[in-house]
């Protein structure tokens, strides 16, 4: 899957239980319990097993402070964790939590045409398309398996129809739509990380986003707490585009600190 890895932190969070939609991201507990392990003065064990309660506790609350998932969502999950050439990768779901942002902004932005980069197995694309003002939903990926994992599955579904699927690298599917003059209401990247900064300058050189309303989210940018210190090749490529984007004088933006952190970009409304 040609997908940059999730490294360090990631690999501490294997025991995510494919029955539960819950993972932790950060890796937070993982190295709490090391540091519980590790630790030899009692003292510190009650500190660090509130540490622990505090992490854990808050990513499961604000998880059942989700609106429910939808019949569609549920089973786009559900069988991503049970099909074996995609359980693997399950970590790559937007999840409950990301899921539920993703869907209250297009709600909010009353998004029509929505353009998703890396769609995996359909899990936000299936969010956006049931949102109430989704009347076109284009997904690129690069993967023809996951075209086939997720024509399959919505068959049928009333969200059928409003799926587009573009396969192939991104940048080319971009300049794609380009040609055919295309523009989005909102713009969601979650594709390989080296790419976010090209996408963005792409989207936002050629006019693919809507002028003052548009609003481009980009999943992980966070990456598992590396992008702050650039500790791994994706942390140094999405510090790089964040950077980018705090001098780019086009947009507002901010990063919500949720699930792996969404950073959520608009164009200035005085321009
Ligand atoms: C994190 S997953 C997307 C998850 C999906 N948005 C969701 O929430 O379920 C990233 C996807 O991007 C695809 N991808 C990676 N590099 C790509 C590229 N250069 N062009 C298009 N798709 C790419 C991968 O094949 C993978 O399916």
């Amino acid at each position: 899957m040609p997908q940059q890895t999730y490294s360090n932190f990631r690999s501490l969070n294997k025991s995510d239980n494919a029955n539960s939609n819950h993972k932790n991201i950060t890796g937070l507990p993982a190295l709490l319990s090391k540091i519980q392990e590790l630790n030899r003065d009692p003292a510190l064990d009650d500190m660090i097993k509130r540490c622990r309660d505090i992490v854990e506790g808050e990513e499961k609350y604000v998880e059942a402070s989700c609106s429910p998932l939808t019949p569609l969502q549920a089973r786009i999950i559900q069988e991503t964790h049970k099909d074996s050439n995609t359980s693997q990768y399950a970590y790559m779901l937007s999840g409950a939590v990301g899921g539920c942002f993703i869907k209250h902004i297009a709600e909010i932005a009353r998004a029509k045409r929505i353009l998703e980069i890396g769609m995996f197995t359909g899990f936000s694309a299936v969010t956006f398309s049931e949102t109430s003002n989704c009347e076109e939903m284009v997904c690129l990926e690069i993967d023809p398996n996951m075209e086939k994992f997720v024509r399959s599955r919505l068959q049928g579904t009333d969200v059928e129809n409003k799926i587009r699927i573009i396969l192939g690298s991104a940048q080319e599917s971009l300049a794609k739509l380009k040609q055919e003059g295309k523009t989005f209401d909102l713009i969601y990247i979650d594709a390989n990380k080296n790419g976010y900064l090209d996408y963005y300058k792409y989207i936002m050189d050629n006019g693919l986003l809507e002028r003052i309303t548009g609003v481009i989210l980009c999943d992980n940018i966070l990456w598992s707490n590396t992008t702050m210190d650039q500790s791994t090749e994706g942390g140094k490529d999405l510090h790089e585009f964040v950077q980018f984007v705090l001098q780019d004088q086009r947009v507002e933006q901010m990063i919500i600190p949720i699930s792996d952190g969404i950073f959520m970009i608009k164009s200035k409304s005085s321009d």
